[in-house]
């Protein structure tokens, strides 16, 4: 495994200030981050954030017009980047494939290329889900199958670093599931894992920190958690008033500082914000009699994704 010019402990991805450019249009602005070893990254991201962008410029495929990116503490595009990029398996939004080929002969090709152990091919496509169609030729393969095909191409060569740009894409529940089973696996034998993904529900439970796009720039990075917490939004109350009791509920909500939103079907929802938790509890109880039903929903890390694309930026510092 390489250990790169700075040592052991160097940083698996050092990522400083990276831009691209298509024309005059940036597609990628600046971005920095880093990722250390044996972490999982998910890479969130709508379409066109700049996500595969990124990860071809991390592989040295496409060049950066300006900033630095070293992985295991090699220059992507420097002289022994060559030896590094063995150690790194890489699954493409869209995964090139022959279609006379079988599934393993395709694994075989690709194993050639990247002169990894042949005899591994077998295991790799039952480890991923294709054991009883290694010998069928890949034009009669689903979407679904296709992408565990690019996934088995990925690992081949026991990489210690792997890059998976949308590595759900084309996969049904019950595929997904079992992907992200084969990927604790990969964690637990020591694997930096970066998958990209603009799905940020799937991957938020499923990573140790995310990583935030939009419009090529990084908008926020840190834990779930401090995600959520650092940008404070507020939580939801959906109360149901009993028949008659519409006006009452919201006069209340009212005089406790809240805003109350009438729903269409006759509910009443408020934001409420940290520090006007208490007062809400006052509030519920002061209503019990009016009220059928009452909601409290926690801000979701999907809310703050959408206010991420809505231009408000925040990273986490590191301590
Ligand atoms: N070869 C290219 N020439 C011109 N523009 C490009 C090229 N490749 C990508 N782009 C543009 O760069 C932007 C970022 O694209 P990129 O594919 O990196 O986004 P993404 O986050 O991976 O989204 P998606 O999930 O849709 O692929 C988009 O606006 C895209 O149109």
């Amino acid at each position: 495994m390489p250990t790169g010019a700075h040592g052991l402990n160097a940083a698996v991805v050092e990522i400083n200030g990276v831009v691209k450019r298509y024309g005059a249009t940036p597609v990628v602005r600046g971005v920095s981050f880093s990722c250390g070893e044996g972490e999982v990254i998910g890479l969130a991201g709508h379409n066109g954030a700049g996500k595969s962008t990124l990860f071809k410029m991390m592989l040295g495929i496409i060049a950066a017009d300006e900033g630095d990116i070293l992985l295991f503490g090699e220059p992507v595009r420097g002289r022994r980047f060559r030896e590094v990029r063995r150690a790194i398996g890489y699954l493409p939004e869209h995964v090139a494939l022959y279609d006379n080929l079988s599934g393993l002969e395709t694994l075989r090709f690709f194993a050639r290329l990247k002169s990894a152990d042949p005899s591994r091919c077998k295991s790799l496509l039952e480890r991923v889900g294709l054991g009883s169609a290694i010998h069928r030729a890949v034009r009669e393969y689903s979407k679904g199958m296709r992408q565990r095909l690019g996934f088995a191409q990925a690992l081949l060569g026991q990489p210690r670093l792997l890059m998976l740009d949308e590595p759900t894409n084309g996969l049904d529940p019950e595929a997904i599931h079992a992907f992200y089973d084969v990927l604790d696996q990969l964690r637990q034998d020591g694997a930096t894992i970066i998958l990209s993904s603009h799905l940020l529900a799937e991957i938020q439970s499923r990573v140790d920190r995310l990583v935030i796009m939009a419009s090529g720039q990084l908008v926020a990075q840190g834990t779930v958690a401090a995600l959520a917490a650092a940008t404070g939004l507020p939580a939801r109350l959906v109360v149901t008033p009993r028949d008659g009791a519409r006006d009452r509920v919201r006069g209340a909500l009212l005089a406790a500082g809240f805003v109350p939103q009438d729903l269409a079907d006759g509910e009443v929802q408020v934001a409420v914000a940290t520090p006007q938790r208490m007062a809400l509890l006052g509030v519920l109880a002061d209503l019990s009699d009016a009220l059928t039903a009452y909601a409290i929903a926690e801000p979701t890390l999907e809310d703050v994704f959408l206010r991420h694309q809505r231009g408000v930026t925040w990273v986490e510092r590191a301590a």
